[in-house]
């Protein structure tokens, strides 16, 4: 595994992590908590985490990324947070995931500083190269395939991601109707790793099915 080494993530550390990468979703958490499901993640090989909580925000937001934030230290994986570079900076997470209508990467690293992680959502080989140049350590692609997780995200054709990917020398990271069906199709897309929401939270054993998928990522993808 990847490490840490004095507070940064080496890009290479970086690319590792995105083979398996949790995004958290407590429209999925039933009668456990946000901790538990994400501690299972972790027991089964999720080799990135990123606290996507689209309801909560302030001390609420902050109170869970201080949670995760523990575990993912403990397991040794670098930890994100969703669209609020504040909650991010506020708990020393490792950085943060802004899309194309969040805050604009620049300003974000400028906030966060040159050893945190910013991650940034791109559609298009543009938006991928802009994104790049404004200090972007990774990209997030999507869709593999709609996706019930966000109904408005749109699909991406292979040869769009591989362009995309063509296009940047950060890594890039695939989301959008990951599961164990669809991981297999990664390794057309020439990309680094997959992120995934339902496939890992969803499912009534978390622990079994992020090692299916990581199990799967291994056998199928030259990553
Ligand atoms: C790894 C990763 N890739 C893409 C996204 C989507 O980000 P965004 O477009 O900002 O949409 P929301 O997640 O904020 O709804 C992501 N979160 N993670
Ligand atoms: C958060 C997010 N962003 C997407 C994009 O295409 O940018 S798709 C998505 C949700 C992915 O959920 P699932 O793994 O359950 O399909
Ligand atoms: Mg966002």
């Amino acid at each position: 595994m990847p490490v840490r080494e004095r507070g940064k993530w080496s890009a290479e550390a970086i690319r590792c992590a995105l083979k398996l990468y949790a995004v958290t979703d407590n429209a999925w958490l039933g009668e456990r908590s946000l901790a538990q499901c994400v501690e299972a993640a972790l027991a089964g090989g999720a080799t990135f985490v990123q606290l996507r909580d689209k309801q909560a925000t302030g001390d609420a937001l902050r109170a869970e990324a201080e949670e995760l934030l523990a575990l993912c230290r403990a397991a040794g994986v670098p930890f994100v947070v969703n669209d609020d570079v504040e909650c991010a900076l506020a708990v020393g997470a490792d950085g943060v995931h802004v899309g194309q209508d969040d805050m604009a990467c620049e300003r974000a690293r400028a906030l966060l500083g040159p050893d945190a992680i910013v991650g940034v959502s791109t559609q298009t080989v543009e938006q991928a190269r802009a994104a790049e140049a404004a200090g972007a350590d990774y990209l997030g692609v999507g869709g593999v395939t709609g996706t019930a997780t966000k109904p408005e995200a749109g699909v991406l054709a292979a040869e769009e991601f591989r362009a995309i990917v063509a296009a940047v020398d950060i890594p890039v990271v695939a989301i959008g109707g990951v599961n164990a069906a669809t991981v297999p199709c990664l390794s057309e897309l020439d990309v680094d790793g997959a992120a995934v929401v339902s496939a890992i939270f969803a499912a009534d054993d978390i622990e079994a099915a992020t090692r299916e998928l990581s199990r799967i990522i291994d056998e199928t993808l030259s990553i």
